[in-house]
């Protein structure tokens, strides 16, 4: 049904008298927001008995005076349900970011992650769930200038909504926006689904995979605020262009307490580059039986027992009594406690020896036993202190003792790859690459248990290897996770063929892969050239579906200029991003050295409309027009250059050019 027609249900009703009356909503509800803001302020944290109480509860209440802050551009609310009676709920409810109630707790405006708000979002004609009508608002700048009905109490049909079509096709600007006034009935699944539940999402280009991730967050922050709030939930992304990207999106929705960080920002910044291939083998999950093997290895045979004085007494603990000791911990605890825990037996076993002697000693006294000289040296001598990098170092740089870890789980040339060709002087000046990184984290996770969060996201989840998606299932072990990504756009030497794999070695065998199959970016046209790839890069994919015709929106050329295609493209509205194999940075931005632009930097406070994007940093982003440059060498950069391409192809929202000098790739030459 057209924008500004009313339902037949309310044939009294004229568009303006309704719109003037919904204008009156919105106005009675800011004026109820401001009252609420107003309310917050003057609460004092004086209250509090003593000086951290009163700090702690200062803090509390300025947030919730900052997230009662009216933001004039943002639609209060967006969406109105009129429901069938037959409980205690109000009638007529409004959809919005955020609780609004007047001084009689009214509610004026109700959170959309509500139970009761959902109904906004899945409610059809075929399932109404006790709704007669729903409403739809749109807004210019901060003023609502629109509404749409859709009867939902009559059966048959309803038409597209030319407000959620509006909303999608509006052109780009800046960072990611929030979705929350036209999430989709099968997003809203994945977003509502319970927080016990980890959900794998596969989808392709622009199917709105990043934006369902970030919604769940926010819905489970809302409806397991406390349980969250202590243990946490964070957002993994794959680069930090990418995380500059959906930055705003969370604190839009107000969620502020939300840690957004990469693998790297994660395990560790190591970046030393090495062959992607020796990247590959200590990715793969056999890494982590080497490993632990490799730690346990430098747990010596006791030869010695342990002999401590007090006083003019020597007690003994004999050498096949520390071998007993060590036998029944190695294996049962992580290294560290390990260590502690032998420690405290000895001292036990001394304790003993003192009860014997008549002696009647303390828990005291044991700590003081376990922390003497003669149990330190034994202890560092038989399960001695190690950090993580001592334990590598010595697995990457010593081929025999590689060789005892690795048993059978490495064949002899797979253990020639992983030995440094150059290796470093000591552990200390190691340099370690990313890879590493998940190797190291694994180790420190066989010394000191890794605490888990309440929820992780992890974005583009096809691109990580099995020890990095350890390091990550074990940030979530006692949490779940809402796992994202698309196994056509896999772009490292180690990406995954299968949702199946991914979801065990996270840890998450339980989780339930899903599909999200309507791209709300690109336009159709574009979608199908990029799609010609996909017998390629994975034949086991369906092409993917556009809600976007996009006539007009592809333009492929040859011997064209990048000059020429940016003028082109700043003639028209929106962001643009020329993306150019990395090579090609510096001869892009002399080619455009006469129009303001600038290289796409995460750090830079300046928004610019004309972008440089290398291509290996393309991924998760979107601009109303792409300019590709050169595919065949984006291709040639890289080993999975053709899923490189794809992922190029696929970040723009209104229209592609592709320029090319030389040949373009078979598949797209066709
Ligand atoms: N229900 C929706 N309503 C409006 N816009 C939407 C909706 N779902 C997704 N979008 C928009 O579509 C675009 C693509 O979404 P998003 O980046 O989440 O897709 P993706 O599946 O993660 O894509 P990619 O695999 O390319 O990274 C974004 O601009 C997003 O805001």
């Amino acid at each position: 049904m057209p924008a500004h027609q009313l339902a037949p249900d309310i044939p009294d009703d004229r568009p303006t008298d309704v719109l003037a009356a919904e204008q009156a909503h919105l106005a009675e509800s800011r004026a109820a927001l401001k009252a609420m803001r107003v309310h917050a302020q003057s609460l004092s944290a004086d209250a509090a008995g003593d000086w951290v109480s009163q700090q702690i509860l200062q803090s509390l209440l300025d947030k919730r005076v900052a997230a009662l802050a009216d933001h004039p551009d943002t639609p209060l609310f967006f969406g109105r349900l009129d429901r069938a009676s037959g409980d205690d709920l109000p009638g007529t409810i409004y959809v919005g970011r955020r609780h609004v109630h007047d001084g009689h707790s009214k509610p004026l405006v109700i959170d959309w992650r509500a139970p009761v708000s959902q109904a906004f979002y899945q409610a059809s004609p075929a399932d109404p769930m006790n709704i007669v009508r729903r409403r739809r608002f749109g807004y210019h700048g901060g003023a609502l200038t629109a509404f749409e009905d859709e009867p939902l109490g009559e059966g048959g049909e309803i038409g597209p909504s030319k407000i959620l079509t509006d909303e999608i096709e509006r052109p780009r600007t800046g960072p990611m926006r929030d979705i929350v006034a036209t999430i989709q009935p099968d997003q809203d699944d994945i977003v509502r689904s319970t927080l016990a539940q980890t959900v794998c999402v596969q989808g392709a280009p622009g199917t709105g995979k990043t934006a369902v991730g970030l919604h769940r967050a926010a819905y489970l922050l809302f409806t397991h605020r406390e349980r969250l709030a202590r243990s946490g939930v964070m957002i993994v992304g794959p680069n930090r262009a990418f995380l500059s990207y959906i930055s705003s999106v969370l604190p839009a929705l107000g969620e502020v307490k939300v840690d957004q960080t990469t693998v790297a920002g994660l395990l560790g910044e190591h970046a030393t580059s090495e062959d992607p291939l020796v990247s590959a083998l200590k990715g793969d999950a056999r890494m982590a039986a080497v490993l632990e093997r490799a730690l346990w290895l430098h747990i010596v045979k006791p030869e010695e027992g342990v002999v401590y004085t007090k006083g003019a007494y020597r007690f003994r603990v004999a050498d096949y009594e520390v071998r007993e000791v060590v036998a029944s911990l190695r294996g049962t605890t992580r290294y560290n406690p390990g260590r502690a825990a032998m420690a405290q037996r000895l001292a036990h076993l001394v304790l003993v020896r003192m009860e014997q002697r008549g002696d009647s000693p303390d828990d005291r006294v044991q700590d003081a036993v376990a922390r003497s000289k003669p149990v330190k040296q034994i202890v560092d001598a038989v399960w001695p202190k190690l950090t993580p990098e001592q334990v590598l170092f010595k697995l990457l740089s010593n081929p025999e003792f590689l060789a005892k870890a690795s048993k059978s789980d490495l064949s002899p040339e797979e253990q020639g790859k992983l030995i440094w060709p150059k290796p470093y002087r000591g552990w200390k000046s190691a340099k370690w690459s990313a890879a590493d990184a998940a190797l190291l984290d694994e180790l420190r996770d066989l010394m000191e248990r890794t605490p888990s969060l309440g929820h992780l996201v992890v974005d583009e989840a096809q691109d990580l290897s099995e020890m990095q998606l350890r390091a990550l299932g074990r940030r979530c072990r006692n949490g779940s996770a809402t796992v994202l990504g698309d196994l056509a756009q896999g772009t490292t030497p180690w990406s995954t063929s299968s949702w199946e794999s991914v979801l065990e070695h996270l840890g998450q065998r339980e989780g339930e892969v899903t599909e999200l199959t309507l791209g709300f970016r690109v336009p159709r046209e574009v979608l199908d050239y990029a799609a010609r790839l996909l017998p390629s890069i994975a034949p086991g994919l369906a092409a993917p579906r556009s809600l976007r015709p996009g006539l007009g929106s592809l333009t492929v050329r040859q011997g064209g200029t990048i000059a020429q295609a940016a003028e082109e493209a700043l003639a028209k509205e929106g962001s643009i991003g020329v993306i150019v194999p990395d090579a090609l940075v510096p001869e892009a931005s002399k080619a455009l050295a006469g129009l303001p632009h600038a290289v796409l930097d995460p750090d830079a406070a300046e928004e610019h409309r004309l972008l440089i994007v290398p291509a290996t940093l393309a991924k998760g982003l979107e601009y109303d027009h792409v300019i590709v440059v050169e595919p065949a060498d984006i291709v040639e950069a890289e080993p999975r250059g053709l899923a490189r391409l794809y992922v190029v192809l696929t970040r723009a929202v209104t229209s592609l050019t592709v320029l090319h000098d030389k040949a373009l790739p078979a598949q797209l030459a066709v």
